[in-house]
């Protein structure tokens, strides 16, 4: 379970997170919404080391993950897709997939990917999972294509790949729907969902589509201005009354 409390996050002047606090549960699917500037984006960055919050805890079952360093997240069972993609131009699909396990299988992968000699075999076993997942999310026919010009929709599904070939316990998604076509997103909804019963992760899912997030959802965490605001079942959020103010506030 990941469990964050009264986490506090300044910029300057600026308290991007003002005490935010909510726990995702075991192989639940929780979406993190809120209107631009809210503070999710802050918040996943709390979560995956890339800030340091000012006050505050945050704990992923028995792990204190404040006290651990960015590349320990990952071995802590924790892995995340980018709001703009984060792979390699001019990696392969396969090459890409095989990064993301990159310090949690072997340390020996990124020479091994350039082809450094006595590195190979350690790759075996990570090169048959990236197949096992580029099969799954039906991408083994671009598997030998460079990732630069392919379309936008089958780059977030190598994202998903890369991500999830380090088996995590927990999967933080970022606007997975951005620049997704209706029927894309629709289809990532079950993709989501299909993948969180097969694998048993939980999700942790920041998202403005709500279609999205009401869709594949067990529980949603609303914040503004970096607190929360509320925290339920979907449909409960949705209808809260300081979530309907703070969408209709911004779009004033
Ligand atoms: N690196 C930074 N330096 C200064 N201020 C920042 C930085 N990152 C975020 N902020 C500020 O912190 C607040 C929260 O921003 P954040 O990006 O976390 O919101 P968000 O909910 O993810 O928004 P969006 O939906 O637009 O991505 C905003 O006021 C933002 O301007």
């Amino acid at each position: 379970m990941l469990q964050v409390s009264d986490v506090v996050l300044r910029f300057g002047g600026v308290t991007a997170l003002d005490r935010v606090g909510f726990e995702v549960a075991d192989g639940e699917i929780c979406g993190l919404i809120g209107p631009n500037g809210a503070g999710k984006t802050s918040l996943f960055n709390c979560v995956t080391r890339v800030y340091q919050p000012a006050e505050g805890t945050i704990r992923y079952g028995d792990v204190d993950v404040l006290g651990l360093r960015r590349h320990q997240v990952i071995r802590a069972g924790v892995a995340r897709t980018f709001q703009n993609l984060a792979l390699w131009p001019e990696m392969t699909v396969l090459q890409n997939t095989v990064v993301g396990a990159h310090g949690v299988q072997t340390p020996h992968l990124l020479p091994s990917l350039v082809g450094w000699p006595g590195s190979r075999k350690a790759t075996k076993q990570v090169e048959r999972d990236a197949w096992a997942l580029l099969e799954r999310l039906d991408l083994t026919e671009v598997a030998h294509l460079p990732a630069a010009g392919l379309p936008f929709g089958t780059l977030k599904r190598v994202e998903l790949a890369r991500a999830l070939i380090s088996r995590p316990s927990l999967l933080l998604l970022d606007e997975p729907a951005g620049g997704l076509t209706h029927s894309e997103v629709s289809e990532l909804g079950d993709l989501i969902r299909s993948l969180r019963d097969e694998f048993g992760f939980s999700v942790l899912l920041v998202e403005h589509h709500m279609g999205l997030v009401m869709g594949v959802c067990d529980h949603v965490v609303a914040m503004d201005f970096g607190r929360t605001i509320a925290d339920g079942r979907p449909a409960e959020v949705q209808r809260h009354p300081e979530v309907v103010a703070a969408y209709l506030g911004r779009s004033a």
